[in-house]
């Protein structure tokens, strides 16, 4: 047993501990409830052919996967950026299925301490993807720690402690890290060049959506009317979790107060209910116009006042926010700041006062 000296032994125990730790992985990442997450995981694609729009992007993973299965080579590592529910998760499991490898699914602010990091990476099959999601809350001591197994595939891990401390030096089998974030603007420098595959999710038309709501109601065996279905689409935030939140609980009406089916009188009559916004804004973006109009005449504003105003973060607001109020033309940025539009105020009810002044 002489083999089996006190070294040997704790690097023994270090691995063993580091191949059975398991808790980093977080499957309800997005923070729904059981019976939600079982619902979100039957409606979630599986494969290129089920995930509708995101066409540029689709098509360009399509190379990469094919070209790094004919290599039998795992596939660079790629990162996913976008605002929420628009498909990072989803596209993260679809890329290991499509490679037909394993997915280990953890999330920045879940890893604190590079052991945590450790006992992932070290469990990494060949190929396999690890999936990080809000990447950009790593703390930097392990995002630090990540560089070198994304660059090298090796990581440093500390064997024993005290004055015998040292670090042992080990190979990681090849493996593909997915990072998502809704907030890209946070990504360091060197943590975003460390990505072969960057893709940034857009916003989803209405028709695209519909063809989502309506593939969601044949999962769910509901019969829907296209018309029911273009008008939950419509009011989704161009976002497909939002019209898959909206068509359950429109489906809920139809069960109880319809007749099971989801016509456009039950459609319209659940989103009343349920107090959905005509344009499908929500909360926050209606916060964010009525500020700019009564707080500072329409604008402009500029972001970090705009910010301090409705009590959100200036990257919040620059990366989840923002790009939906301009694609649907409701405020501009001008050089001066951000501006609502005349659609602002008509969907608010409100009167343009700066129209009004030049009338008169
Ligand atoms: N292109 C798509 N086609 C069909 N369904 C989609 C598509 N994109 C997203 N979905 C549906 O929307 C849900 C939310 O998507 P997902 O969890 O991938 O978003 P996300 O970008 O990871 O959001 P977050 O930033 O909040 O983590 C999925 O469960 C899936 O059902
Ligand atoms: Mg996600």
């Amino acid at each position: 047993m002489s083999f089996l000296s006190g070294r040997h032994f704790f690097l023994l125990v270090t691995l063993l501990y580091l191949c059975f730790m398991n808790e980093n992985l977080d499957p309800t990442s997005d923070g729904l409830n059981a019976e939600e997450f079982d619902l979100e995981k039957r409606l979630r694609p599986l494969s290129f052919d089920d995930f509708a729009g995101q066409d540029q992007i689709l098509e360009n993973l399509k190379v990469f996967v094919q070209a790094a299965n004919q290599r039998n080579e795992a596939l660079d590592h790629t990162l996913f950026h976008g605002p929420p529910g628009l498909g990072k998760t989803t596209l993260a499991n679809i890329l290991a299925n499509e490679l037909q490898v394993g997915i280990k699914i953890t999330s920045g602010p879940v890893l604190d301490k590079p052991g945590d990091l450790a006992g992932l990476l070290t469990n990494l099959e060949e190929r396999d993807v690890l999936f990080i999601d809000e990447i950009h809350r790593l703390s930097p001591i392990v995002e630090e720690y990540l560089y070198s197994a994304m660059e090298d595939f090796k990581i440093d891990i500390m064997i024993e402690s005290g004055p015998n401390a040292r670090t042992v030096q080990i190979n990681l089998n090849p493996f593909t890290l997915i990072g998502a974030t809704t907030r890209s603007g946070l990504l360091t420098a060197p943590m975003r060049a460390r990505f072969g595959i960057a893709s940034r999710l857009q916003y989803y038309t209405t028709e695209l959506l519909t063809t989502i709501v309506e593939r969601s109601a044949s999962i769910f065996k509901m019969p829907i009317s296209l018309d029911a279905a273009i008008e939950i689409a419509g009011r989704s935030r161009g976002t497909p979790r939002i019209a898959n939140a909206l068509l359950r609980r429109v489906r809920d009406f139809a069960q109880i107060k319809g007749n099971g089916t989801i016509d456009i009188e039950i459609a319209r009559y659940a989103l009343k209910a349920l107090n959905v916004d005509a344009h499908g804004l929500d909360e926050m973006d209606n916060k964010i116009l009525n500020t700019i109009i009564d707080k500072f005449k329409g604008g402009p504003v500029g972001l970090s006042t705009l910010a301090t105003a409705v009590s959100e973060s200036s990257e919040t607001i620059e990366e989840v926010y923002e790009p939906f109020l301009i694609q649907e033309g409701f405020i501009m940025r001008t050089p001066r700041g951000r501006e609502v539009t005349d659609k602002a105020y008509k969907h608010l009810g409100k009167l343009n006062k700066n129209i009004q002044g030049g009338l008169f």
